[in-house]
């Protein structure tokens, strides 16, 4: 680990956003897990004001606290490999994103500036097949913590999305089930359990150094742990961006594209991206896991007013992944044309 680093990985830093008067912050609302397990009305009615609204929530009480410790344990030590190692797994150019990504591979701006964080993407089909193999092979840091680490935190993640996809099927007042059906984990598809890792700035900070240009997510749900600020969302009515602040114990759930265009636009695909931790904290490393829930490949994704689909999920995830490379990268009008967001509104919004 780097000198710069805080000798923990997945440690919250004391000093949050919130103590900083002037750093702006957007309150997310918190749904607890266990109530809505429990059917409990009123925590349902703010998961559905939330995944409408903002389309970002606060999750409490989702009892996967050990393997997410773990997966960012997992994450150190495949870091720490060489380059040349990791270089082994890389996820390559052709729009697949399982496997390792390096930093510098990603265009983040209309200027074809350069990401700086790295990526380790593990399937979810390999977690389930494993010791089989669904797609590819891992570095030994995975494969080695594959049963005791990334499997658990893959079927946890799994359960806990699967579950409001469900619940969030009955508020939308669709056949049960429905939604389900576009998302069968036993069938291949793009879910990925990921972890990212971002190198403090060598320059000052400056909320020009992106570390993950403005998206919305590609899939349906993402459920998302971060220890330190960074993650920024532009919120409905709102002209600037504001930090999401981590909270200890609390995961970020977030809907993606695909919900939204399957529920009509009702489900909130809502604009972020990743700018350098405020402050203090903008010294240290900063570091996600991630699970990603997405339609499984052979869903055909509906032509859906404003939106250029009608494509399966495959081929969709395949264009939007290579979209985000600097190989693909061909000048300004390109990159804001085919950056991936279908949403032409949101695109103008953020000038992307
Ligand atoms: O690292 C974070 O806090 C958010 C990452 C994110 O938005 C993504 O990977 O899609
Ligand atoms: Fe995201």
């Amino acid at each position: 680990m780097s000198s710069r680093s805080n000798g923990r990985v997945g440690w919250y830093i004391n000093t949050p956003c919130g103590r900083h008067d002037d750093i702006p912050t957007h309150p997310l609302l918190v749904v607890d897990y266990q109530l809505i397990r429990a059917g409990d009305k009123d925590e349902i009615s703010k998961l559905w004001k939330a995944a409408t609204e903002l389309g970002f929530w606060y999750l409490k009480n989702h009892g996967v606290d050990r393997e997410v410790d773990e997966m960012f344990e997992l994450g150190a030590e495949t870091m720490r490999l060489p380059l040349e190692e990791k270089m082994k797994y890389e996820e390559g150019d052709d729009g697949f994103s399982f496997g390792y990504k390096p930093a510098g591979v990603n265009a983040v701006d209309d200027k074809g500036s350069t990401d700086a964080t790295e990526f380790l993407n593990v399937s979810k089909d390999d977690a389930l097949a494993w010791p089989k193999q669904a797609h590819r092979s891992y570095p030994s840091t995975v494969n080695a913590r594959m049963q005791s680490t990334v499997i658990p935190f893959v079927q946890k993640s799994l359960a806990i999305n699967h579950f409001f996809i469900d619940v969030l099927n009955n508020q939308l007042g669709l056949p049960e089930g429905a939604l389900a059906k576009l998302h069968r984990a036993e069938e291949h598809s793009g879910c990925v359990a990921r972890i990212i890792k971002a190198d403090p700035p060598l320059v000052p900070f400056s909320e020009e150094k992106i570390h993950l240009s403005a998206h919305t997510d590609f899939g349906s749900l993402s459920f998302l742990h971060n220890r330190l600020g960074g993650l920024q969302v532009l919120a409905p009515g709102a002209d600037r961006w504001q930090y999401v602040k981590p909270l200890p114990g609390h995961a970020i759930c977030n809907i993606g594209d695909s919900l939204n265009i399957f529920s009509g636009g009702i489900l909130r695909s809502n604009i972020h991206r990743v700018i350098p931790p405020p402050k203090d904290q903008a010294k240290f490393e900063r570091w996600s896991v991630i699970y990603f829930t997405r339609p499984h490949n052979s869903v055909e994704l509906p032509p859906a007013g404003k939106f250029d689909t009608g494509i399966t999920e495959e081929a969709w995830l395949e264009r939007r992944v290579r979209s985000t490379k600097l190989l693909y990268y061909k000048g300004a009008e390109s990159w804001i044309a085919y950056r991936g967001t279908e949403d032409p509104e949101l695109t103008a919004r953020v000038g992307m």
